[in-house]
């Protein structure tokens, strides 16, 4: 969706260092601002269509079109065949494209960038945890890749094909949810069952992270990685699509969703093929809840060249 060369604008190193939040603000819009005006000249050295290299047609190339040169043919295709929307989200989002304005098309990007990044970041990172944890399904998962993807190549269409991974990652974010806590502000008094009362204006946390080890609703086996609980779906798992939120729920889900959930299947599609992996003996179990859940030293692995 947001081809960015991670060598030149390292986002994450950037994080680290700084602590005054309005400075990371303005440093984060001006590292966008780069993004957009180098992607801006490479359009300009194309005649005002996308970049000529195929990788990178991607949101950011439809946005600027959108912005700069109303919404073209080319970008109105890219758009309908982007996999994540629904015809009604790409009629809506086609036509809001039109009446972008510049502040709209930074505040836009930023929001992929910051909602999109470090989430698939999380959830890639404690599935490989899981995985070396549990060589079994790791060894299912590769078995799985390769039938589907015999010749090591992974077509964007096999990807809805990999079941077993699907559950894998769904119980990675079960156990280990990216966004482990969501909040609210209920802005209407509401009555819950008989007895509670949620004033307007109280903050809500929803601790996802709780909900998704339950026992009540998971069974004893809640704190233990069993991807094939998930082998008939949400529903066939916990019995209420309500108890499973990584992505949140309602009118506020996430609208990324299918998009991580692609874009997490083809890098381990690519990855399995070729390493087999297992926890370093330096790994120390610390998940970390700030806003995203992250090991707090890290996630140490080491990898064994698969031979072909
Ligand atoms: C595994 C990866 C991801 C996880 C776990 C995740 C999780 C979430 C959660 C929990 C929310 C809040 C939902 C709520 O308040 O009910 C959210 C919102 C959002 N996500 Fe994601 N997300 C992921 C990837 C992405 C990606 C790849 C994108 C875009 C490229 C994205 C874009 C957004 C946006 C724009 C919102 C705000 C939606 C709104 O308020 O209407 N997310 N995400």
């Amino acid at each position: 969706m947001l081809h960015v060369d991670s060598s030149r604008y390292s986002i994450r190193r950037k994080y680290r260092v700084s602590k005054d939040a309005a400075a990371e603000a303005q440093w984060l819009r001006t590292y966008m601002g780069c993004i957009i005006s180098d992607r801006r000249k490479s359009h300009r050295k194309n005649g005002g269509a996308a970049d000529s290299d195929s990788t990178r047609h991607d949101l950011l190339d439809v946005v600027i079109g959108a912005v700069d040169n109303g919404h073209s043919e080319s970008e109105a295709k890219l758009l309908n065949e982007a996999h994540d929307l629904t015809i009604g989200d790409k009629r809506k989002r086609a036509a809001e494209m039109t009446r972008l304005t510049e502040k709209q098309l930074l505040a836009n990007s930023l929001t992929f960038l910051l909602a999109g990044h470090e989430t698939t970041a999380s959830v890639l990172t404690w599935t490989i945890y899981l995985l070396a944890k549990h060589p079994l399904w790791q060894e299912r998962a590769r078995a799985e890749i390769e039938e589907f993807c015999p010749d090591g190549v992974v077509e964007p269409q096999v990807l809805n094909h990999l079941k077993l991974l699907g559950m894998i990652l769904f119980e990675s974010l079960r156990l280990f949810p990216p966004v482990p806590l969501i909040g609210r502000t209920c802005t209407k008094e509401n009555k819950v069952g008989s007895n509670l009362l949620i004033p307007e204006g109280l903050e809500i946390v929803i601790p996802v992270a709780m909900l998704h080890r339950d026992r009540n609703i998971w069974g004893d086996n809640a704190d233990e990685f069993a991807p094939a609980r998930f082998g008939n779906g949400i529903s066939g798992a916990c019995g209420n699509p309500l108890a499973f939120i990584p992505f949140g729920a309602g009118p506020r889900t996430c609208i990324g969703q299918t998009l991580a959930l692609s874009e997490a299947k083809a890098v381990l599609a690519v990855i399995l093929p070729l390493f087999r992996f297992k926890l370093s003996t330096t790994y120390r179990h610390s998940p970390d809840v700030s806003l995203t859940m992250m090991p707090e030293f890290g996630m140490p692995v080491v990898l064994e060249k698969l031979e072909k």
